[in-house]
């Protein structure tokens, strides 16, 4: 027994004095502890491109990632260019199709393919809103996007989401869904101290 302790205390002395050194100078660099971590810095991305959305019932923003962390494309869903959003329809429930928002909208994830930079989409994730239709699995695969990470899949059970799923499995593309660290991300332009950059 007082060997086991004797054994125990030398590993305690031993965490002391070689481990915690190191665990303090890591807290005495004075970095913050409280920065978004990569995947809450993305997906907020593609939740801030959807506060553009003009839908009344469905806001959807994508932003599309490279390997090296750059942002390759954003994009949130809205009328194609030329096609006014005060002129289109935003409605969903009105016998005439024609005069529904569906046959017109272009979807988060496609205008975040085609918004793309100089940077190609190949071999890149996107973080999504809205878990892609199957219209935007299509456009996923071929442009040769590789992850997925999504917020929401309240879709689950429509048959575009099933024949998305099938697809994207088909093609080996994976996908998951986003578990924040933070509950919130503020930003309060009154609360920003543009003097010393920091909120106040
Ligand atoms: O993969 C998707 C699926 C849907 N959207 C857009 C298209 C519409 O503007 C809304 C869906 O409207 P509901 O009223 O919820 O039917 O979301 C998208 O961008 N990407
Ligand atoms: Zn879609």
């Amino acid at each position: 027994m007082f060997n086991y302790l004797s054994q125990y205390f030398k590993l305690f002395v031993f965490q002391m004095a070689v481990l915690k050194p190191e665990n303090q100078s890591l807290k005495k660099s004075g970095k913050r502890e409280d920065y978004l971590s990569w995947d809450e810095y993305f997906m907020a991305t593609a939740i801030l491109a959807a506060k553009r959305s003009k839908d009344p019932s469905t806001q959807v923003g994508a932003c599309i990632v490279n390997d090296k962390k750059q942002i390759v494309g954003v994009g949130y869903n809205g009328m194609p260019r030329g096609c006014s959003d005060d002129e289109f329809p935003w409605g969903k429930g009105n016998a005439d199709e024609l005069k529904n928002k569906y046959y017109y909208v272009c979807h988060a994830e496609m205008n975040a393919i085609l918004n793309k930079n100089s940077a190609g989409v190949e071999n890149c994730r996107m973080y999504v809103a809205l878990f892609p239709c199957n219209e935007c699995a299509k456009f996923i695969i071929q442009s040769g996007i590789r992850e997925i990470v999504y917020m929401s899949d309240k879709d689950h059970d429509k048959n575009r989401t099933i024949a998305s799923k099938r697809m994207l499995d088909a093609a080996g593309v994976k996908y998951w869904p986003f578990t924040p660290q933070h509950k919130t991300i503020d930003i309060d332009f009154s609360k920003i101290d543009w003097n010393h950059m920091s909120q106040c």
